[in-house]
């Protein structure tokens, strides 16, 4: 048996990131940027009106009051997208909505509350051949270039691409991004046992749980979930779906078939080609485990042949493919240690339960308050009743993350330190 590291070693040695590609701005969300952004164009691109109102000469309307209106001939209306503008001379306005140019001439707006004129929707009325002015302008005028000025950075490389960061991505001219791509991931899962959810079971069969599960977690880590099927024990089923759905993937998932049994369809199918690799890793669950690259023309594409029970799925998905996603997507490199560690956090047994020999235990765990010394630590207890056992799927739900206990301890007591790994 190798040990978890080892094997998380031997994967991450041959994963490689994603080729950067440009992508337009709604698929870059969520992805990392890989160069910083620098603004193409001005923000705002032109001066332009803060209110709906008149564009004016300040200095016409300086000395305005409710009780001495300053009458000014309005010489057009200038709506918001407008091209051709009026010339505003003095005793002229234009009426102006927000956001609209300000007409040559121009040099501040009257808010149409400060005007005899009524606010609201036009309703399919001109723009009045006069306008009296109430009060003197505020300036409500939005200099080009104010907020940004072309060659300015707005957007650090190495960032997470947030909905935020498109907003400024595409007002300063952009209608792509450079990233590192979401990961897609393909997900099949194999045994002639697998009934799909919901549907009656006949005798020895059992409800499909693995691909929902894999498929959401791509989902809800980032990646882009790519069902490849439920498919069953025979070996031709597999083989063709490799050969058809290759070229839409980045990495694939496969569930069962992988340990010792006469019917172990990935392992015949994949064993042979030599790309792939078969182990026993020893940690409980999730020991025997298959990993490789296979090749779909140049592109690499990594292959993880995961075992089928669902919460050793769920501990490999979480200890193996997790890092390697973030390693493809550009969010952790295989040098960095750092980058790559789960959140770990420090907590401490609420109750005592067992640890196979030998094998690093991953249990899942309920949290049962803090430590009363140190609240820093959480208190975590096995969400099962029967522990860590890789079948209990039904309790999986009832885990708020998993416990960590090292090989060679055989039974945790109460107040022992362990190690909790948070989970989605
Ligand atoms: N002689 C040995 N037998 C087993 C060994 C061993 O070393 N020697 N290892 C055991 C361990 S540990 C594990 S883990 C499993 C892994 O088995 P496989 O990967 O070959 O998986 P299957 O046999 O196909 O399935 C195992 C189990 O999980 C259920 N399953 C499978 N797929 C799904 C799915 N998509 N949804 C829900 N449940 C699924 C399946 O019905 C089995 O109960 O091998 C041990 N045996
Ligand atoms: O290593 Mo297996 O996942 O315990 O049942």
């Amino acid at each position: 048996m190798i040990t978890v590291e080892e094997h998380r070693a031997a994967v991450l040695a041959q994963i490689t990131p994603l080729p950067v590609r440009q992508l337009p701005l709604t698929e870059a969300l969520g992805c990392r940027l890989v160069e910083d952004v620098v603004a193409r164009v001005e923000v705002p691109p032109f001066d332009n009106s803060a209110m709906d109102g008149y564009a004016v000469l300040a200095a016409d309307v300086a000395d305005a009051t409710e009780s001495r209106p300053v009458r000014l001939r309005v010489v057009g209306d200038i709506p918001a997208g407008a091209d051709a503008l009026p010339r505003v001379g003095p005793g002229t306005a234009a009426r102006i909505m927000t956001g609209a140019p300000i007409p040559p001439g121009a040099d501040a707006v009257v808010p149409v509350e400060r005007t005899d004129q009524p606010a609201g929707p036009a309703d399919g009325k001109d723009a009045p051949e006069e306008v009296l002015i109430h009060a003197p302008a505020g300036s409500h005028v939005r200099r080009a270039g104010e907020d940004v000025t072309p060659g300015t950075q707005v957007l650090r490389g190495g960032r997470t691409v947030r909905p935020r960061d498109l907003a400024t991505a595409a007002s300063t001219g952009h209608g792509t991004l450079p990233v590192r791509p979401r990961v897609r991931l393909g997900v099949l899962t194999t045994g002639d046992e697998l009934v799909a959810p919901g549907e009656p079971l006949g005798p020895g069969q059992i409800p499909e749980s693995n691909n929902v599960l894999l498929l959401g977690l791509a989902e809800q880590l980032g990646a882009t979930p790519v069902p490849l099927g439920i498919l069953g024990d025979r070996p031709s089923e597999l083989r063709d779906v490799l050969a058809r759905r290759l070229g839409g993937v980045d990495a694939l998932v496969t569930t069962g078939g992988v340990s010792a049994g006469a019917y172990d369809v990935v392992k015949e199918v994949l064993g042979p080609l030599g790309d792939v690799a078969f182990r026993a890793v020893a940690m409980q669950p999730g020991k025997p485990q298959g990993f490789g690259v296979l090749h779909d023309g140049e592109r690499p594409v990594p292959i993880f042949c995961l075992p089928g029970n669902p919460v050793s799925v769920f501990v490999s998905f979480m200890v193996f493919v997790e890092p390697a996603l973030r390693v493809m997507s550009g969010f952790a490199r295989p040098d960095d240690a750092d980058s790559l560690r789960p959140l770990l956090l420090d907590g401490v047994a609420a109750t005592g339960w067992r640890s196979p020999p030998g094998r690093c235990q991953y249990i899942p765990v309920a949290f049962d308050g803090t430590d009363e010394e140190d609240d820093h630590l959480l208190r975590v207890r096995p969400s099962a009743e029967r522990g860590s056992q890789s079948h209990l799927v039904a309790s999986l739900a009832a885990a708020e993350a998993l416990a960590i206990v090292d090989a060679e301890v055989e039974s945790v007591a109460e107040g022992d330190a362990v190690t909790v790994m948070m989970v989605p």
